[in-house]
């Protein structure tokens, strides 16, 4: 159910507006002048605001520009009596939806009420829309390894340098990789990503390069492998620890040669692919057990960019925390929720697994949990484990 909150000193109106509102199923909340109304914002979440010019204390107008303030996206109605008109007009200036005049026409009134909540949802919606066609997330972070690694990917990915990310579970590998894509000259071509893990190692050739039809039994048709659609692009192999070794043997050639040969297939077909990879494990010891080819190992370290986990960087904390309120309150189409400062130094505090989505699912659990603001007992109560 929709909430709106009515502000007008003269309490007839008041009672009008919120008579006909309430039978229109809306929600309503009365607030007799503005520093009234703004305590209630402070409260509660609206999806619409009906706000008097003239009032005491706080007028209708002041009332706008500080709430415009903390809530830009609620849309505010200004209801003007005679001889405000033009402070009516002036109001819409200064970001006001739309005002009505007093005393309210029932039709205009409903339809403008209408209208401003379907631009309420609407602007939620284009937030999450933009956020999700924007292609790549911003790496947020003000630590020194932070600061490295953007300071590495502006060097390496104008060149045609491979290069291996490493770093635990969930430290953002990924997230270089696409920066590294996308600052790169091969920008416009495909990002093409395999995780090595996930396909069984028998399928893992035919994902890579491809198959003829009938190479094998569940072969039926020709397919394109992930080295050809990656062509003129870039190439990102995550997990790469967990390749087989007959696997690693073709992608060496690969990357030698700059040529595949589909499963089954007899020809050589010319692929311009940059690779990078990304692995958790340690593949030096890898080699030494003899479970990764040392020269493969060479081909894709030309630069190691090693993602330090959450623990290492604590201080990008507080910002994570306020990109997940941002976005995750957005996706939600709820106001943003604040958060203190003893809440953030807790979390701080926290010993986390290093995975930055660990972090991001307790943010939405704290959003979820909370009140309007998020404090220090928020985090004890949801976060820390109990004594
Ligand atoms: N610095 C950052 N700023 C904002 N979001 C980040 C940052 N680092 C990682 N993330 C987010 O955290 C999530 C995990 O990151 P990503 O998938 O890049 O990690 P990964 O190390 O590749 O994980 P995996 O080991 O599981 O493949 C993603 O949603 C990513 O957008």
């Amino acid at each position: 159910m929709s909430n709106i909150l009515i502000i007008d000193d003269e309490k007839a109106i008041r009672k009008t507006l919120s008579e006909i509102l309430s039978y229109e199923g809306y929600k309503i909340d009365e607030a007799g002048d503005g520093e009234e109304g703004l305590k209630k914002v402070k409260e509660k979440e609206y999806d619409v605001i009906l706000c008097d010019i003239k009032m005491p204390k706080l007028d209708g107008i002041e009332f706008l520009e500080k709430t415009k303030e903390t809530h830009p996206d609620i849309p505010i109605i200004m209801i003007s009596g005679h001889g405000t008109i033009e402070t009516a007009v002036e109001a819409v200036k200064k970001g006001a939806y739309d005002y009505i005049s007093k005393p309210p026409d029932l039709n205009r009134l409903l339809i403008t009420i209408r209208n401003a909540m379907d631009k309420t949802t609407l602007v939620a919606e284009t937030k999450v829309l933009k956020r999700k066609v924007s292609k790549v997330q911003e790496m947020v972070g003000a630590s020194t390894p932070i600061h490295k690694i953007k300071e590495t990917i502006e060097k390496v990915a104008p060149t045609e340098a491979r290069i291996l990310v490493t770093g635990e579970n969930g430290v953002g590998k990924e997230l270089v990789a696409r920066w590294v894509h996308e600052k790169s000259n091969r920008a416009s071509g495909a990002l093409v990503e395999v995780n090595c893990a996930a396909i069984p190692s028998e399928l893992i050739e035919s994902e890579l390069f491809g198959h003829e039809k009938g190479s094998f039994t569940s072969a039926v048709k020709q397919r394109i492998g992930k080295f050809e659609q990656a062509n003129g692009g870039t190439l990102f192999l995550d997990e790469i620890g967990d390749m087989s070794l007959t696997a690693q043997a073709k992608v060496l050639r690969a990357l030698q040669e700059g040529k595949i040969t589909r499963v089954g297939g007899d020809k050589d077909i010319n692929v311009d692919v940059r690779v990078i990879a990304a692995t958790n494990k340690d593949l030096l010891k890898e080699v030494e057990e003899k479970n990764f080819r040392l020269d493969l190992y060479h081909r894709l370290s030309v630069i190691i960019i090693h993602v330090p986990s959450l623990n290492e960087r604590k201080d990008d904390i507080p910002l994570l925390v306020e990109k997940f309120l941002v976005d995750i309150c957005g996706d939600y189409g709820i106001a943003r929720k604040a958060i203190d400062e003893d809440a953030i130094k807790a979390l701080q505090q926290h010993n986390w697994t290093g995975n930055i989505r660990e972090l991001r699912n307790v943010v939405e659990r704290l959003i979820i949990l909370s009140g309007k603001t998020i404090t220090q007992s928020d985090v004890e109560n949801y976060v820390l484990p109990k004594k």
